[in-house]
């Protein structure tokens, strides 16, 4: 699914009037209806709704709202954030309308006519939307804090007050909502964990804008979805070998460590991979034997860690390196023979992403079927810090392409930088993912798409998504307290199934 931005979704708005065509008055009655549709589904319309204006276009939704919810019945107070102007022209029709229906209107000019609200209200927040063009500050501030302090359930209509939907918003204030009614397509700004405190849950509403501009325009950022699973995934024809989907390589664990082998090695194959390899220390021999006996095994010279590369690396088809591999430095010399020599696919995760950072040079043996993989604080030790997660974003999308790899960036939306300049969120898995080991199924899963011939950024697409999904699978049946990571790789074959 596309990603516009603030810039481009007033486009839509605009094409939308124009080629559909319709008012923008209609307009905005359907975006009112789609949200007053959802609050009586979900029913807040059992409470006494307190609908807060401001006087743009997100007011004028929040006036229309309030109009055909008392329609509806439902105990209804209007207030309209007071700036001494005129609102948009859409705001001020609406407001005539909504006056012909009720006196409950109240006008907000100082502290004093703040509302008191109770656990029994909900708070509507369609103070502004889009339109923000500055931080929120004095008596917009008080309100919106007023709102987000009260006991009352807070519903932000299209993105929380204060919100940049482009850019980061860190050092400021926006509404604390606990569900926003966001317009059509995702926007950037409820892709980053800094935002995460604000907007709640969020919820995707159809209002019907042309469907021409969506396809025809090009997005910056895409979530991965359905469609872009399945134009992607390849299914297997009836009579193909093993040999099809390739060798896969993991040099993972040390002392203490081996688990993370485990882990990865049979992500590896439950992924599909046809033939599967794993490069333990000696001290990983009975440990992968018995737990893993689909795999084969190439131990170390070494008992307790990774020093030298197994003898005919051209085998492989396609090569995981990190879980659980420590920083000894004959393993940072293992790391950089093979970022010498080998040719094919590597996905670099964990202490390989460390030892990258300790060895920075080495990145420049990377090539455009390499997948690093770091959660946050790897990707701060390999790139440096940034003040905010849209400059996380930008920095990793300039890191893929000044190093021709992709990078996976792990988290809640884990987002996916390519060399050519694609950029993707995922919208799978859940917070029972944060557990030991979730990582080390990952690079397994990658792995083992990288050698049944995925490219590297096909891969990513296909694995982060199908990493996401069987946990959300795992946490359905298990919680996400109980569930670990182990059961990550037990949920892939359900949504295979599935795909
Ligand atoms: N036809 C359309 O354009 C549609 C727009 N929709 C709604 O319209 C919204 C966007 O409307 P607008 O572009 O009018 O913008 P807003 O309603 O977000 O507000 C813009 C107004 O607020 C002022 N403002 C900006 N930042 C401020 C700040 N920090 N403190 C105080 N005032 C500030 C601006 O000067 C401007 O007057 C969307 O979020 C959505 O809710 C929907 O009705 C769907 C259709
Ligand atoms: N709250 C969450 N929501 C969705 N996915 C998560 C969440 N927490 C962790 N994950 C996923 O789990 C994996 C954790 O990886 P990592 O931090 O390397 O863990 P480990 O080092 O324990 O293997 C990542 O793929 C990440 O996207
Ligand atoms: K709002």
């Amino acid at each position: 699914m596309k990603m516009f931005t603030a810039d481009q979704i007033r486009a839509w708005d605009a094409y939308t009037i124009a080629h559909e065509p319709i008012a923008s008055i209609d307009l905005m009655e359907r975006a009112a209806l789609a949200c007053s549709n959802w609050i009586l589904q979900h029913l807040f319309s059992k409470k006494k709704l307190h609908i807060f204006c401001g006087k743009g276009n997100n007011g004028g939704d929040g006036l229309a709202i309030a109009r055909l919810l008392l329609q509806e019945g439902v105990s209804v107070v209007t207030y309209i954030y007071e700036t001494g102007t005129k609102g948009t022209d859409d705001f001020q029709h609406n407001l005539e309308r909504l006056h012909k229906l009720t006196k409950e209107i109240h006008f907000i000019q100082s502290a004093e006519f703040f509302p008191a609200l109770t656990a029994d209200d909900v708070a509507i927040d369609a103070l502004l939307g889009t339109g923000l063009n500055k931080p929120i500050d004095g008596l917009m501030l008080q309100l919106v804090e007023h709102i987000s302090n009260s006991p009352a359930a807070v519903i932000s209509i299209d993105i929380p007050t204060g919100m940049f939907a482009d850019k980061s918003c860190k050092e400021y204030t926006c509404t604390r909502a606990d569900h926003t009614l966001n317009f059509l397509v995702y926007k950037l700004c409820f892709m980053m964990q800094e935002n995460a405190d604000w907007f709640g849950e969020v919820h995707l509403l159809d209002i019907g804008l042309h469907p021409t501009y969506y396809y025809e325009t090009i997005a910056f950022h895409q979530l991965i979805d359905q469609e872009i699973i399945s134009s992607i995934y390849r299914k297997r024809k009836p009579f193909s070998h093993k040999g099809v989907f390739g060798h896969a390589l993991i040099m993972a664990g040390s002392y203490g460590k081996n688990g993370a082998a485990v882990l990865s090695a049979k992500a590896a194959l439950r992924i599909g991979a046809g033939l599967l390899t794993v490069h333990t220390p000696k001290c990983g021999y009975t440990v992968l034997q018995s737990t893993v006996p689909e795999a084969m095994l190439e131990t170390d010279v070494e008992e307790q860690h990774l020093s030298t590369l197994p003898t005919d690396m051209s085998r492989y088809t396609a090569i995981g390196i990190g879980p659980g591999i420590g920083l000894h430095e004959q393993t940072a010399e293992l790391l950089m023979n093979l970022l010498h020599t080998a040719h094919q696919p590597v996905v670099l995760d964990a202490d390989a992403l460390n030892l990258l950072s300790i060895k920075k040079d080495l990145t420049k043996h990377l090539h455009e079927e390499c997948i690093l993989t770091p959660h946050p604080k790897e990707f701060e030790r390999l790139f440096g810090k940034t003040n905010n997660d849209f400059e996380r974003k930008e920095l990793a999308l300039q890191k893929a392409e000044e190093l021709n790899c992709v990078i996976v960036l792990k988290g809640h939306h884990t987002f996916i930088a390519s060399p050519n300049g694609d950029a993707w969120f995922n919208n799978t898995g859940n917070a029972g993912m944060a557990t030991a080991g979730s990582g080390d199924i990952l690079t397994g899963i990658l792995t083992g798409l990288l050698a049944q011939g995925y490219n590297a950024e096909e891969a990513a697409i296909l694995g982060v998504y199908i990493h996401g999904a069987a946990g959300d699978l795992a946490a359905q049946q298990l919680s996400q307290e109980a569930m670990m990571a182990g059961d990550i790789n037990q949920y892939i074959g359900s949504v295979f199934l599935q795909l």
